[in-house]
């Protein structure tokens, strides 16, 4: 059974989305992600993301739609994603090297990870379809 890794696309007004530059390891620092982490044992995986976010970004989420079903990542390890609405506090890079907002037309300013780069799209598509 794959390790799941849990992300949270954290949309503000105006539909600007939140990235993160990873810290670490070093073959992945400097990247962008979203803010996320593993499912521990026992937890699932919303309470994954809400403590994830609390943890690096110091705000509480709230949980919304799924984004797409399980994106690939290195070998043994799936990653899943919502979008989330920030319901309190404002983010700060606990664990990141920086943070961005990242506003239409800015989305793809940042060097995405990998595996987040079709990630990224799919969500352009949620928040642009209507
Ligand atoms: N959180 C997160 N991890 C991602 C993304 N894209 C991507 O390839 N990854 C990879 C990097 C890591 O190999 C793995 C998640 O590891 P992590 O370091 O965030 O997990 P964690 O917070 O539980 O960390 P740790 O306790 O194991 O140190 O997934 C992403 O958008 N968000």
């Amino acid at each position: 059974m794959s390790i799941v890794v849990v992300a949270a696309v954290i949309v503000a007004d105006g539909g600007r989305v939140l990235a993160a530059q990873r810290a670490q390891p070093a073959a992945l620092a400097g990247g962008w992600e979203f803010p996320g982490g593993k499912v521990d044992p026992g937890e699932s995986e919303a309470a994954a993301l809400v403590r994830e976010c609390r943890e690096e970004l110091g705000v509480e989420v709230s949980v919304g739609a799924r984004v797409g079903g399980d994106w690939p990542l290195a070998e043994g390890y799936v990653m899943r994603v919502w979008l989330c609405t920030l319901a309190s506090g404002s983010p700060e890079a606990r664990e990141h090297l920086a943070l961005r907002w990242l506003g239409p037309g800015e989305y793809y300013d940042v060097e995405w990870l990998g595996a987040d780069l079709p990630i990224m799209k799919t969500v352009e598509n949620l928040l642009h379809r209507d």
